[in-house]
């Protein structure tokens, strides 16, 4: 009998198992978590509230919620050894690279010694993740030693404080908490897929995260709100984006920002961002960044039919509010950090190794020469 075979290069259109997390692009606006579309989350919904629904499988009550604020801000400080080695990362480092190995620090500081602790140590990440690269960036660019617990109630206050070094203001803090809930999860996208790989071989939970931000570090999955930042302030007006665009595409690159594995039409993230980086431009006074990036949009989408990704109008709503291109991959990490957890309990409640099979392409048959009759 013949072998059927599933084709698609990237596991593309293959299941690679079940999730009771997310939808992508099958209801609602094209996208739910725990069945709550993403407009109705964006709107209503704090990140928190969010992040708790994704770790602990329910919408929290107002006492919940302010209990698990009160923890996550109990969490915000950092050990000193963590500290001590934060400040050996040098300053031209990416900042991923400083997640990762915070991250990782912190797994061996802290490590989890059994699974019934996944909880602490999920409320561990997603607590200390914003003081990890807030600490880092201000050691290394100002050579301050921050002081990481601040009071702020929310994860996007938090982390635009220690940034800054003063409280945001409530654009910046909605915008933020915005966002953040954008990116807390997204199915089997590639950095949870590794974290979910990770975890089917029964490996603790600061592995598992510091694999994912590994994945999410690359230009065609979370990097590339950084490349998209770097491509438009490249550009100095809506008609020099045109002839940019165009000539990106006659070239045949590859333009950051654009584009998605799953959706076919429209990213729904998008829309909702594009508001907010709207809003920011007007609190700015930008006249040049927010239309440029509408006519990236509007090009793509004439020339190739290709829609703005999540990550695209991120760019300039980050520029707006003062952060360095450098650090809007970590933000993403900071939310998604929720999604990778969820997904490592509900891979652990449920769990096989995942070792998929290889179509081999190598020779059939080599026979062994002796070294020294090897050529070359
Ligand atoms: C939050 C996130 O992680 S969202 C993703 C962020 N990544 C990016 O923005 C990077 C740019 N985008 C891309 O590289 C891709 O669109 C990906 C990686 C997101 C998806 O990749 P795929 O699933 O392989 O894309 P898809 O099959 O839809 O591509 C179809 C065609 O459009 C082209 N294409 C897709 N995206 C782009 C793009 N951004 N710019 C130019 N051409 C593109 C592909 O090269 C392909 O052309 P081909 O058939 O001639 O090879
Ligand atoms: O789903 C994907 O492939 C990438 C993505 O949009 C995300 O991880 O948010």
């Amino acid at each position: 009998m013949a072998e059927q075979k599933l084709s698609g290069a990237g596991l593309r259109g293959q299941s690679a198992g079940e999730t009771a997390l997310c939808t992508v692009g099958k209801s609602g606006s094209g996208l739910t978590y725990r069945g709550f579309d993403i407009q109705t989350l964006a709107e209503h919904a704090r990140f928190e509230e969010v992040a708790y629904l994704l770790l602990k499988g329910k919408l929290p009550s107002r006492a919940e919620l302010d209990a698990y604020i009160a923890r996550l801000k109990s969490l915000r400080g950092l050990p000193d050894a963590l500290k001590t080695v934060l400040e050996q990362i040098p300053a031209d480092a990416h900042p991923m690279e400083v997640m990762r190995t915070g991250a990782s620090m912190l797994g061996n500081l802290e490590t989890e010694e059994s699974f019934d602790a996944q909880q602490n140590v999920a409320d561990r990440l997603v607590a200390a993740l914003p003081s990890i690269i807030a600490y880092w960036y201000r050691f290394s660019h100002d050579g301050q030693r921050i002081d990481t617990a601040t009071d702020d109630d929310s994860t996007g206050a938090h982390f635009l404080h220690l940034l800054h070094g003063e409280a945001p203001s409530r654009l910046h803090a909605d915008a933020m908490n915005v966002s953040l809930i954008l990116y807390a999860e997204h199915e089997f996208n590639a950095s949870t897929f590794t974290a979910r790989v990770c975890a089917s071989t029964l490996s603790d939970l600061y592995s598992c995260v510091t694999g994912a931000i590994g994945s999410l570090r690359g230009p065609l999955h979370g990097g590339a709100n950084e490349a998209a930042m770097e491509m438009i302030e490249g550009f100095a007006s809506p008609d020099d984006a045109e002839r940019g665009m165009l000539d990106k595409l006659a070239r045949k690159e590859k333009i950051m920002g654009f584009g998605h594995a799953i959706y076919r039409e429209s990213d729904p993230r998008n829309a909702i961002i594009k508001q907010w980086a709207e809003r920011l431009a007007d609190d700015v006074g930008d006249r040049v960044l927010y239309p440029v990036s509408v006519r990236c949009e509007e090009v793509m989408w004439r020339e190739k039919k290709l829609f703005c990704n999540a990550d695209f109008f991120h760019a300039s709503a980050y520029h707006f509010m003062g952060i360095p291109t450098k650090l809007f991959t970590p933000i993403f990490v900071m939310a998604r950090v929720t999604g990778w957890c969820a997904h490592v309990f509900e891979q652990r409640a449920n769990n096989r190794i995942i070792r998929p099979s290889a179509d081999y392409t190598g020779p059939e048959h080599c026979d062994w020469v002796p070294i020294d009759q090897r050529n070359g």
